[in-house]
């Protein structure tokens, strides 16, 4: 039996092909996954398989429910279980996107927000990028991965605000972003990477650069529509 159909897993290698052509990653620092809910599985990335590499059967099938591997020999990226927490929390993403791309990493470790400094973020995210609280030891010894993506979720909220904000930092460590389907949270993961850049530039010319709050909430009603929810959680 193959877990995963043909069109999921075309569409998470495809997603997965598309981090070394945006330059997210070096080596295989990236991986995608895709969910199919119906299912009760989602099919993600094999742990260290090279990109040009990688082909549809290679994929890996996890269970939603527990996190274990559905068939084959490859082992699932190591991040399996934060792209795990994130489908639980958020019944709206169909794909999860994990990087080390180097403008985001550096704000991920340097604890900062990527802040809102024009209408190229505004259009994507509904306000300053949020960076995670680190991990606890505790968290750290036990669950790492999943722990990873609870103080995501913990950050974020629900699955309104994950819509409005389809992408956070972890401290110390680095982005994770997520869409409707594998391709858009790769596409928000670039997004993430190009305003993450703009924003290191941005300050550096000018540290107290800003947006005024009405131009940001009309690009992103006017990418999101309307009634789209605005109002990034407080920290
Ligand atoms: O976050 C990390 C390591 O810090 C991972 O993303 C690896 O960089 C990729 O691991 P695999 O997906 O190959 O298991």
């Amino acid at each position: 039996m193959t877990y995963g159909s043909p069109a999921l897993r075309r569409a998470v290698l495809l997603a997965n092909q598309r981090i070394p052509l945006a330059k997210l990653a070096q080596l295989t620092w990236g991986n995608v996954s895709g969910i199919d809910r119906e299912a009760g599985l989602y099919v993600i990335k094999p742990s260290g398989v090279a990109y040009d590499d990688l082909t549809e059967d290679d994929l890996v099938p996890v269970d939603l429910a527990t996190g274990k591997v559905l068939d084959g020999d490859l082992r699932p990226s190591v991040d399996s279980e934060s792209h795990r927490a994130f489908y639980l929390a958020w019944p709206s993403i169909g794909g999860v996107t994990h990087t080390h791309s180097t403008n985001a990493v550096a704000f991920a470790q340097a604890d900062l927000d990527i802040p809102v400094l024009g209408t190229t973020h505004a259009d994507t995210f509904d306000g300053p990028v949020p960076v995670t609280r680190g991990l606890t030891p505790e968290e750290c010894a036990t669950d790492y991965e999943l722990n990873t993506g609870r103080v995501i979720v913990e950050r974020i909220g629900d699955d309104e605000a994950a819509a409005g904000m389809p992408a956070a930092l972890v401290a110390n460590h680095g982005p994770f972003t997520w869409g409707a389907t594998p391709m858009k949270s790769v596409e928000n993961g670039i997004i993430l990477e190009a305003v993450a850049e703009m924003a290191i530039k941005t300050l550096a010319l000018n540290p107290a650069a800003t947006t005024p709050q009405h131009l940001q909430e009309r690009h992103f009603k006017r990418k999101h529509g309307p009634g789209a929810y605005y109002g990034n959680p407080p920290k």
